[in-house]
């Protein structure tokens, strides 16, 4: 009986690793680095890009004539938020499996880059006058029903979520399916601002984070870990952090971000059985806008604002570079932005990027930038992506 149990044990795990690789090696066939391209519908003036696939777009080119461009996805000023998620879904199995997992969100200032990862945001006096509306309808006795309809109208964010709630649905749908692994969950959430690291789950911005090596792992310092396990309180500290984040407002966007937000999830696995253990991470993050100082009229704070996100994406074009070309070094370090990824950007991870770009033809130079830098990534092979597991945890 005791012989046939093990026989069992044996063949159920041997089958659940080959799982694993096999679903490793799909997501591998596909691309560890994956770019999606999306233009954010635009209201003021008409869409100067056209869609002949769902693959391919094509973009007047300013000394004339169009050109043609490839990704792996392009999704028009049309598409929805569950459309634009489906085709990154696959890889958060990944980071439950034991990798990292990278999504990423590059372009122009108001191209929507925000929208993509977090959803739409309410403006404070829009929500305002329709959650007034609402309490006074409803002040005759279904006060609770208009406290959950403010609650919902003032973050929009969560009638038509973005990629990071969809992923965390997701990660956490999938953590509650595997029954014989326990996982342990932790948040942490952070802004790069003018070349600075900020906790974004502490209050204080009087200290600045830094960015350490050990075991071979590449970590912010003394980031604060917040213990999770539902949805809501991973969505918690989201909003938590969010309220922290340095916003000001540009010429382009009045609700600008001006830091680079990296939200991560680190997801340790335990499994019941054979007691080995993995660790993935997922690292969700929503660059700052990259931007022409002279359209944005910058000044003061805000060309200090600009001139370092500046810096630091073209320090992130320089890293996907040197990884286009197998370039023996990688400058991870030349910006805290690219220093702080540098584990979840490269060959032991598979990544997501998403170009936003405006449909605009007052945008076009910008457009055509973003599409550039997305092009260059799409250079990439990766090779394969490698698994985080440890031994089996001692009983
Ligand atoms: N697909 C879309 N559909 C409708 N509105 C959108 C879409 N994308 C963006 N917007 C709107 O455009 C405005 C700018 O978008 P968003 O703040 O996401 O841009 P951003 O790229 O994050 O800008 P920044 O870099 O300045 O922070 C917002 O009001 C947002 O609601």
């Amino acid at each position: 009986m005791r012989i046939q149990l093990q026989d069992i044990t044996a063949k159920y795990l041997k089958e659940q690793t080959q799982r694993k690789l096999l679903y490793n090696k799909v997501q591998e066939l596909r691309g560890n680095i994956r770019v999606f391209c999306r233009v954010r519908q635009d209201t003021r003036g008409p869409c100067a890009l056209q869609f002949p696939s769902a693959t391919e777009l094509v973009v007047p080119k300013l000394q004339g004539g169009t050109e043609l461009i490839e990704f792996e996805h392009c999704y028009g000023p049309n598409s929805k938020q569950e459309t634009i998620f489906s085709d990154t879904r696959p890889i958060i199995l990944s980071c439950v499996d034991g990798y990292n997992v990278c999504i990423i969100a590059y372009g122009q200032t108001g191209s929507g880059k925000t929208y993509t990862m977090m959803g739409p945001l309410v403006s404070n006096v829009h929500a305002f006058i329709r959650a007034y509306v609402h309490m006074c309808v409803c002040a005759c006795g279904c006060v609770r029903w208009a406290v959950d309809l403010h609650d919902r109208v003032v973050n929009g964010r969560q009638d038509n979520p973005g990629v990071n709630r969809r992923a965390v649905t997701e990660l956490v749908q999938l953590c509650a399916e595997r029954e014989e692994v326990d996982y342990e969950i932790t948040a942490s959430m952070m802004e790069v601002y003018n070349e600075h690291i900020y906790d974004l789950l502490t209050e204080s911005r009087e200290s600045t984070l830094s960015i350490r090596q050990a075991a071979g792992r590449t970590f912010v310092d003394g980031a604060k870990e917040v213990r999770v396990q539902t949805q809501q309180e991973i969505f918690d500290v989201m909003e938590m952090g969010d309220r922290n984040r340095s916003v000001g407002a540009t010429q382009m966007n009045t609700d600008s971000s001006r830091s680079h937000l990296l939200f991560r999830i680190t997801v340790k696995g335990v499994n019941k059985i054979s007691k080995q253990t993995t660790q993935g991470t997922l690292t969700l993050v929503d660059l700052a806008g990259s931007e022409r100082v002279s359209k944005t009229d910058a000044s003061g704070d805000r060309l200090v604002e600009a001139a370092a996100i500046n810096k630091s994406l073209s320090a992130l074009g320089q890293v996907f570079k040197a990884l286009a070309s197998n370039a023996p070094h990688v400058p991870y370090r030349n910006s805290k932005l690219t220093h702080a990824l540098s584990d979840s950007l490269g060959g032991d991870s598979k990544t997501a990027v998403f170009v936003n770009v405006s449909p605009l033809e007052t945008n076009l130079s910008e457009t055509l930038m973003t599409l550039k830098f997305g092009q260059g990534i799409r250079k990439i092979e990766l090779g394969p992506a490698k698994r985080k597991t440890g031994p089996p945890k001692p009983k």
